[in-house]
């Protein structure tokens, strides 16, 4: 067995390996969400999302604007005049959606949303349930059966094909037991990463609720633009803690007001991360880990695409031992997501031996969910 030291990161997913989730996205999930938006464009926008579909086609990647998206522009730059079939995955989706962005006009001083209704309908949905959840809304509700559901609501996903029902996702990895300890030992400081509008936030709002009888800070992340479709941004998360705190539905009410409350106390930061709009990989990059998470002593990583920034978008065999990335994370991670990519480690061989039994599309087809824990 090498040592950790010793262990060379795989090699990356890119959009060029034939049969791959990452070029299966650049031949038919992104043309699908371009596709959306042009069908709904008006003019001004329509020839700009047009040249785009036509550029995913036959076109070279081409340079972004500098500022507007972070330090993106330096990451793309070198990639100028490379097909879009020969990419980096996590690179060419965010490089994706900043062109759909500079599409309809998106700039600093007027940051456009072209996903903002569907993600403002999806929190609308998602409230209203909350009236035939109330079991989950009780603040009292255990640890264990809130982590459960926030694996459920990650199939809450605007980016994808399919949806799964609820009842169609069953845990491969179960570490409740571990992470409900993790989360109650006191720490000082806990952060955790939103994804998507939804049933996926509603849970982590609720979940953050609970950390907060535990932990004397939680920082809460956002990505810095409308990206992924359904990923939630810092106006999107003001506009539902709002729609929560104004709800007709009690339970709604109640953890909207709770929410706000613990905003105004301090005891919860929102905040957002520049780093969650560039291709990072936490896991390898001490510095971008120190400038985001701080002294966080714990990090949840909610859905798929954070686990892709934990663990760096890598072929990664599934047995690759949690204390690889540990050592250099630097400190504990839980992650509770459902499959929909193709990055996954920390596997026992016992676990990783029953994936061989599943249906072959098991890694994407968000029927599987994880609840992992990566702690020293
Ligand atoms: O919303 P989630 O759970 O992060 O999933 C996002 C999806 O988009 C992806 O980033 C692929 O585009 C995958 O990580 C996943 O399929």
């Amino acid at each position: 067995m090498p040592s950790h030291q010793s262990i060379l990161p795989p090699p990356r997913l890119t959009t060029e390996e034939p049969g791959s989730f990452a070029s299966f996205s650049l031949e038919k999930r992104l043309p699908v969400i371009l596709g959306k938006l042009i069908d709904n464009a008006d003019t001004a926008v329509l020839h700009a999302l047009q040249q785009l579909a036509t550029e995913m086609r036959e076109g070279k990647i081409t340079t972004l604007p500098p500022v507007i998206f972070g330090t993106l522009d330096q990451i793309i730059k070198p990639y100028s005049g490379r097909s879009w079939a020969n990419m980096p995955f996590l690179t060419v989706e965010l490089y994706f959606y900043a062109r759909i962005l500079l599409a309809f006009g998106y700039s600093t001083a007027a940051p456009a949303d072209p996903f903002q209704l569907a993600k403002e309908a999806a929190n609308l949905q998602a409230i209203e349930s909350l009236a035939t959840l109330v079991e989950y809304c009780d603040p009292d509700c255990d640890t264990h059966k809130l982590l459960r559901w926030s694996v459920i609501g990650n199939t809450a996903d605007l980016s994808q094909h399919t949806i799964p029902e609820a009842d169609q996702v069953s845990l491969l990895v179960d570490e409740r037991d571990a992470a409900t300890k993790l989360i109650a030992s006191r720490m000082q400081r806990i952060d955790l990463v939103f994804d998507n509008a939804g049933m996926d936030v509603l849970t982590d709002l609720l979940l953050i609720r609970k950390i907060s009888s535990y932990c004397s800070h939680i920082v809460a992340h956002v990505r810095p633009y409308p990206m992924f479709v359904s990923d939630m941004t810092m106006i999107n998360m003001e506009s539902l803690i709002e729609k929560l705190g104004i709800s007709s539905i009690p339970a709604a009410r109640k953890l909207g007001e709770d929410i706000t409350q613990l905003l105004r106390q301090n005891q919860l930061t929102l905040r957002t991360s520049p780093a969650l709009g560039l291709p990072a990989s936490f896991y390898a990059d001490e510095t971008l880990t120190r400038e985001t998470f701080e002294n966080a002593e714990l990090v949840i990583f909610k859905g798929d695409l954070n686990y892709r920034y934990f663990a760096g978008d890598r072929r990664w065999p599934h047995t690759t031992e949690k204390d690889y990335f540990l050592q250099r994370f630097g400190r504990s991670a839980l992650f509770l997501r459902t499959l929909k990519s193709e990055v996954l480690a920390g596997l026992t061989p016992e676990v990783a031996a029953k994936t061989t039994t599943l249906q072959p599309d098991w890694l994407t087809c968000g029927h599987y969910g994880i609840i992992q824990v990566f702690t020293g």
